[in-house]
């Protein structure tokens, strides 16, 4: 037994000597020759983290350095510190495989565009999935957008009565999982009105394992996972995650055949997964592509678009002045009857909210820090990253860059006029990453949030019940608040 657990650990060691190595080489804080800077993190709660990277990368900053080394227990990570030292591993063509701790959600979501590494798989899912994000198709999307926008304002109306406290975080991500499942699956999985269904329990489950493994590298190794009991439990939410997006697509497909559901003749007019088992039918996806890939987007899609649109309550709780301003320029564009829907065309029209979101984004990721793993050596800045390295793009650390943006922890939405835009390098502000690699899912994503917001705006004033800083952006695979987003709710009319 002995032998069999200290076996596990030889590939670790292996590791561990050549990162070192190069790792010593780079700047970046004082590091443990074994533990690496895993000593002042370690132990602290996600919603402690943000700070110490933060400050890390001030301090590299302010030496002149455009990269950091962070070692953790013999992995070295390297982080470039502004858009353009991010730019050499953003703009590879190459280098878009992802890091290490991709790994863990692999069984799930391995294969899927999110996860899989570059080639011809990859490149051919990009451009056969692109056209469901097209422009023309997203004006389809608005109807779910409004529909289960409503009814989270119906259910967030009962607190205005009462005025007590409520945390609008799970009512929001409630409404993004019903408005994904019903645009990627074409089906309602009513979590607004069922809370405990199993699908998100599941992903709220894997998704609260994935970030304890990552922040606890001992959870990496394979023994400690199965004799902690975290093993049974992930194989356990695993096993319903794929299960019931395999009932779902195995409907759908029957639904089809038997000519019950009219499936749309123009590929931009189909939800996800029509657009995916007509690809089935030519012979282009297998059934496990398409299940892959629907967890993809149920993944990618709900949490991230939870995150920016909960921030952006609480940003706009904490500066009424700004909340006003958003608030009238909807009433222009919409009139003043809040149960209005909202168009594809006329969100076009809200340039302030815009800059509001894009300044939410800027000050608490959605996304805080992802991944590549190098296939071959890389020059960041001058220094070589070898070939097996993983640099860390982490929007949280380029997005606080005290040279760039003055002030960081200063909400502002006016960073985003176009004159200040322009004085910046692009990739100082990417919260979908930019490149090859970007996010599919951005147009989509902006519009969802958008009309989200302006049915909360247009029916409740939003009042926050705690401090600005007392709930904290915890560093999770999706920047979660650390206290939820207490506030509020006083009915617009
Ligand atoms: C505010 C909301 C969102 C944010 C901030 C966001 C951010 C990101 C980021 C940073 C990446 C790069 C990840 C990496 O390379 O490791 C990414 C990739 C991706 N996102 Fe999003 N995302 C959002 C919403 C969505 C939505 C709504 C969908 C789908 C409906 C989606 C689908 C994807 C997919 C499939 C990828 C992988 C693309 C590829 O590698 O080709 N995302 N997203």
């Amino acid at each position: 037994m002995v032998l069999i657990y200290l076996s596990t650990w030889i590939p670790t060691l292996r590791k561990f000597r050549r990162h070192w190595r190069y790792g010593n080489k780079m700047p970046g804080p004082p590091a443990h020759p074994i533990y690496g800077n895993l000593g002042p993190i370690v132990g602290l709660n996600t919603e402690d983290l943000p700070a110490v990277f933060i400050n890390w990368a001030a301090e590299q900053r302010d030496k002149g350095n455009s990269i950091m080394r962070v070692m953790l227990l013999g992995t070295v990570y390297v982080w470039p510190l502004n858009g353009k030292a991010a730019a050499a591993i953003v703009d590879s063509t190459t280098e878009t495989n992802k890091g290490d701790d991709y790994e863990f959600f692999s069984p799930w979501l391995g294969g899927g565009l999110l996860l899989e590494g570059y080639g011809e798989r990859w490149r051919s899912h990009r451009k056969m999935l692109t056209p469901a994000f097209h422009f023309a198709k997203l004006g389809g999307y608005f109807e779910v957008f409004n529909n289960e926008a409503k009814i989270m304002v119906d259910l967030l109306s009962d607190f205005c009565d009462s005025g007590k406290t409520v945390d609008i975080f799970p009512y929001v991500k409630r409404c993004a999982l019903d408005i994904i499942s019903e645009t990627a699956m074409g089906i309602k999985i009513d979590a607004q009105m069922n809370h405990d269904h199993k699908y998100v329990q599941a992903v709220e489950g894997f998704n609260k394992i994935g970030v304890l493994v990552s922040f606890n590298p001992h959870l990496k190794n394979p023994f400690i996972f199965w004799a902690t009991g975290y093993k049974a439990q992930y194989d356990d939410y695993l096993h319903t995650l794929k299960n019931f997006t395999e009932k779902v697509i195995k409907e759908r497909r029957a639904a089809h055949e038997s000519g019950e559901i009219e499936v749309e003749k123009s590929k931009r007019m189909m939800n996800f997964l029509d657009l995916m088992l007509s690809m089935e039918e030519a012979n282009q996806l297998t059934s496990e592509d398409i299940r892959q890939e629907v967890d993809t987007f149920m993944f990618a899609g709900h949490d991230t678009t939870t995150s920016s649109t909960s921030w952006a309550c609480w940003n706009m709780a904490h500066h009424p002045d700004v909340q006003e301003k958003v608030y009238k320029e909807m009433m222009e564009v919409f009139g003043d009857d809040p149960s209005t829907d909202i168009t594809l065309e006329n969100l076009g029209k809200l340039n302030y909210l815009d800059r509001v979101l894009k300044e939410s984004k800027r000050i608490i990721p959605p996304v805080p820090a992802l991944q590549r793993k190098l296939t071959n050596d890389l020059e960041i800045d001058g220094y070589t990253v070898p070939a097996g390295g993983n640099v860390t793009i982490s929007p949280m650390v380029l997005h606080s860059n005290h040279l760039v943006f003055d002030n960081p922890e200063k909400f502002d939405p006016d960073r985003f006029l176009p004159d200040e835009v322009s004085k910046r390098h692009p990739y100082d502000f990417m919260p979908f990453l930019a490149g090859p690699r970007n996010c599919i899912g951005q147009k989509f994503a902006q519009l969802n949030e958008k009309v989200m917001l302006c049915h909360i705006i247009r029916n409740f004033k939003i009042e926050p019940t705690l401090g600005y800083k007392d709930t904290k952006q915890c560093l999770e695979v999706v920047t979660k608040p650390s206290k939820g987003i207490p506030v509020r709710l006083v009915r617009k009319i």
